[in-house]
């Protein structure tokens, strides 16, 4: 569900038509829908209800300023795991105490920076990380709030290159280690243990393997309770899948209440604040890379439609060979439908947004990509020396840029690191 569909024949983002923000921005460009993140924000927490919770939404998957201005102000946390993403949130009014730090190699710096502003909690990967935290911390005359990201084990049967959390990973610390490890954590002075965390990967669309790696954190719980070790809370990770072409995730709203449900049956669990760093199901249907076909160019044995976007802008196609829906932005003039591999402007072979995609186009047509929203625009970059695209928000009728285009001059003086964006205001 969101908020891209057709009206009279063209696509609309909310009530914008697509062809209007074309017209304004250009393209390539980004367009998000404000409704349809605060939507699927509002499903994690309604289904949590009045069980203690806390929603971190994963900065990795969109780092938009708008875009965390938002959720910040639906009272989301937030999950980073650079310092650079930590000064996102803060410049996008997030709170740093409901900020929790992932990652496996945090640096001297970023942990001295999240120290200073008073972090929510670190979710330390490995036992030599967790010594660096304590020398960090004591040289500041601090307590770091540390969680153990435990690697369950559990088979997300996901894309090997974001499945996280199966002993090859190189994530978290093994669950049958993790006792120990805790007990070090336990005894250090400037280390205080609060919470209990996990995340297996990205984009699973059952939740069996949640439900498997909830019950060994849960194993692990009692054995630190043994150990007079008292969780506050309990970090269930992200990872919760969207539907890219014909997958059947659960919806955020059914995959929480299955959560909480297994939960429920631990005594004591309803004193236990549970956490989630969603990122992928908040974003990335509610967004759409909108691009232009520059050329059509029939070949012996495929077809190519040239866009004006490239795997530079979108690279999820090329890298893990992703599917995305590719869609014609105005339906209504007649045009003969071909097959056609959807190519970028970028010279490699690998440059690709789609394959083998039937489409009824001519050149100067508009094309949307879909699910663009999660694991767009922040995995872009200036390969081939291009500008990376703008980004729009859309708010019911009205529509404004939250990042304006990189200009090619500003590339070539080396002073496009830090391109304008808005933090809207209510
Ligand atoms: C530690 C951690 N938390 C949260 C996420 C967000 O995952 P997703 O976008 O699949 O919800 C990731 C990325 O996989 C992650 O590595
Ligand atoms: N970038 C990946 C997701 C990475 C998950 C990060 N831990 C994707 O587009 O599917």
């Amino acid at each position: 569900m969101d908020h891209f569909d057709y009206r009279d024949g063209v696509l609309h983002a909310e009530d914008v038509p697509l062809p209007r923000l074309a017209e304004e921005f250009g393209t390539p460009c980004y367009v998000y829908s404000k409704a349809t993140l605060a939507r699927h924000f509002r499903a994690y927490t309604e289904a949590l209800g009045s069980h203690p919770h806390l929603i971190c939404y994963a900065v990795k998957a969109n780092s938009n300023l708008a875009v965390l201005n938002l959720l910040a102000r639906l009272g989301a946390g937030f999950d980073i795991v650079s310092v650079g993403e930590l000064e996102r949130v803060l410049v996008a009014g997030g709170d740093p105490a409901k900020v929790v730090f992932s990652g496996v190699a945090k640096e001297e710096n970023e942990l001295e920076r999240a120290l200073s502003v008073g972090i929510k909690c670190f979710n330390v990967e490995s036992r030599a990380e967790l010594e660096r935290l304590e020398a960090v911390a004591r040289g500041m005359d601090k307590v770091a709030p540390v969680s153990l990201r435990v690697n369950p084990d559990v088979d997300a049967g996901t894309h090997p290159y974001i499945s996280t959390g199966l002993k090859d990973n190189k994530f978290g610390i093994p669950v049958d280690e993790a006792r120990e490890v805790y007990r070090q954590a336990a005894a250090m002075e400037h280390v205080r243990v609060v919470g209990l965390d996990c995340h297996i990967g990205s984009q699973l669309t059952d939740t069996a393997p949640f439900l498997d790696a909830l019950d060994r954190l849960l194993v692990l719980l009692e054995r630190l309770a043994e150990d007079g070790i008292a969780i506050e809370h309990l970090d269930l990770g992200g990872g919760l899948g969207v539907t890219y072409r014909d997958e059947r995730p659960p919806e955020p709203f059914d995959y929480a209440t299955a959560l909480l449900e297994r939960l429920s049956r631990w005594p004591g669990s309803e004193r236990l604040t549970l956490l989630f760093e969603p990122g992928r199901s908040i974003a990335a249907n509610a967004g759409v890379l909108l691009t232009r076909v520059e050329f059509l160019k029939p070949g012996e044995t495929r077809n190519f439609a040239i866009v004006d976007a490239a795997m530079n802008d979108l690279i999820r196609p090329s890298l893990y060979q992703a599917w995305q829906a590719i869609l014609p932005v105005d339906t209504t003039p007649a045009r003969e439908a071909g097959t056609y591999d959807v190519v970028g402007p970028v010279c490699e072979t690998g440059d690709f947004l789609g394959k083998d995609r039937e489409l009824a186009i001519a050149a100067g047509d508009l094309l949307a990509v879909r699910s663009a929203g999660a694991y767009g625009f922040v995995m872009a970059s200036n390969y081939n020396s291009r500008p990376r695209p703008p980004e729009v928000m859309v708010d019911g009728d009205r529509s404004h840029l939250v990042r304006r285009r990189e200009r090619l001059e500003e590339l070539w003086a080396g002073e496009a690191t830090l391109p304008d964006e808005s933090v809207e205001t209510p």
